[in-house]
């Protein structure tokens, strides 16, 4: 079983994240993990944090000369703005009084509509929406990228396996239908691109969107999507429930901020069509001999198991709730009518939620892959995968 979790405020010392359940002898490095980061930091539309804030990554345990152990994997993310925040976010008591008043530490008592504020300060008790937004925000998916690093590392080394993310809607303005899919060797194109869009036009189109929004104080969401290339047959199953591929990618994407609904291949477009015009039909490859799809409408998965076909699922990020053009609220403190809490934000942080999507899809299948094929190192796990492949009847394949 493949485990992970995450600890660390927005602005302490450092984020970390452990993986445990991964196989000895995947190649990684923290170049590799630093090199993840630095993806997740950009995109047009992102707020002045991004620019001044560094990632420093060390690989604390489960690492040893570029290859992975087989123990939990243990990753720090260090904060360098933390000097900045030392008292603040001070673990131990802080004594002195005129460390405590400084601006930084005012209490936060007029909550954000939209944001974790209000709802954490009931919960858990709080009369300052600091710690809940400390824990709420973004900044965490920092840990989810590193640790997805190594579980896309694992993917692609026992199977073969890629993934590719990128940005098919900023708010009104969308990729048109039918356009390519990118390839996982446009990665790097992606990642050139201001909002990470496949699409020459339309990511020309986005950036003018994004544009617009800033000047009006506002903000904006979108489209991500997350493909996966080379995954074989059968990973997930229709068993049960919680064993269906399809609803494990559904709670690993919503589970990012400020996501909002998840689709798995054409989704929501898929309901408006007559069953003849849904599905994927198939008929056997002349030059190959193997069942092929004429379409892939599925997204790559059906019965709650990949069908060999490109896995393909997109998640809907709502606009950022920090709005500049401050909405309405309650100062919790006085009671009274106030404009929500604002001092920096991102206009559009789609381009980084697609690289977290990426991440989220690598952990899932990671997992799903290790619970079909078992293994406690690359090579085993990598023989595993061939010999089912190899024992799939002629006429099914
Ligand atoms: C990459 C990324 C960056 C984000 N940046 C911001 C931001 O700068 N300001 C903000 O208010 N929300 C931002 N969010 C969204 C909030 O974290 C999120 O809306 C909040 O935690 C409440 O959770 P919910 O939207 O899932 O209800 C970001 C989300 C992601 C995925
Ligand atoms: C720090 C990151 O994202 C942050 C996520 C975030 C939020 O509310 O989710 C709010 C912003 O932070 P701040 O309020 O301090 O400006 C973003 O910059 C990051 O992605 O590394």
């Amino acid at each position: 079983m493949l485990r992970w979790l995450t600890a660390g405020e927005s602005h302490g010392e450092a984020l970390v994240g452990i993986l445990e359940g991964l196989p000895s002898g995947v190649a990684i490095t923290s170049t590799d993990v630093q090199d993840a980061l630095a993806r997740r930091r950009l995109g047009y539309g992102r707020g002045a944090r991004m620019k001044f804030e560094q990632d420093a990554v060390r690989i604390l345990g489960g690492v040893r000369l570029g290859l992975t152990q087989g123990g939990p994997i243990a990753i720090e993310i260090g904060n360098s703005e933390w000097p900045k925040w030392v008292d603040v976010m001070s673990a131990d008591p802080v004594a002195d009084p005129v460390l405590l008043n400084r601006a930084r530490n005012a209490p936060l008592t007029r909550p954000r509509p939209g944001h974790a504020d209000l709802v954490g300060m009931r919960k858990y008790a709080f009369d300052d929406a600091r710690p809940v937004l400390e824990r709420a925000s973004a900044r965490e998916t920092a840990t989810r990228v590193a640790l997805g690093t190594v579980a896309a590392a694992f993917l692609e080394q026992v199977a073969g396996i890629r993934l590719v993310s990128h940005v098919v809607a900023i708010g009104p303005v969308a990729v048109p239908d039918g356009a390519d899919l990118p390839l996982p060797e446009d990665a790097i194109f992606l990642d050139a691109d201001p909002v990470r869009c496949a699409h020459a036009a339309t990511s020309a189109a986005m950036v003018a969107e994004i544009d617009d929004c800033q000047k009006a104080g506002d903000t904006l969401g979108g489209v991500v999507e997350v493909l996966a290339y080379g995954l074989p047959s059968g990973i997930g199953s229709y068993v049960h429930a919680d064993r269906r591929l399809d609803a494990q990618l559904a709670g690993a994407l919503m589970g990012i901020q400020a996501i909002k609904g998840v689709e798995v291949g054409d989704g929501f477009r898929t309901a408006t069509r007559r069953g003849s015009a849904a599905h994927d039909e198939m008929e056997r490859d002349g030059a190959s001999g193997q069942i092929r799809r004429r379409s892939n409408r599925a997204g790559g998965i059906e019965g709650g198991m990949s069908n060999g076909e490109i896995l393909r699922v997109r998640a809907a990020m709502k606009p950022i709730s920090t709005v500049p053009h401050a909405l309405a609220t309650v100062d919790t403190a006085s009671g009274e009518p106030a404009t929500a809490q604002h001092q920096r934000s991102d206009v559009c942080a789609v381009p980084p939620a697609a690289v977290v999507a990426e991440a989220m899809v690598a952990l899932v299948l990671a997992q799903a892959l290790l619970e079909k094929f078992g293994g406690d190192s690359v090579g085993e796990v990598a023989r595993n995968v061939r010999a089912y492949l190899a024992a799939i009847p002629e006429l099914q394949r």
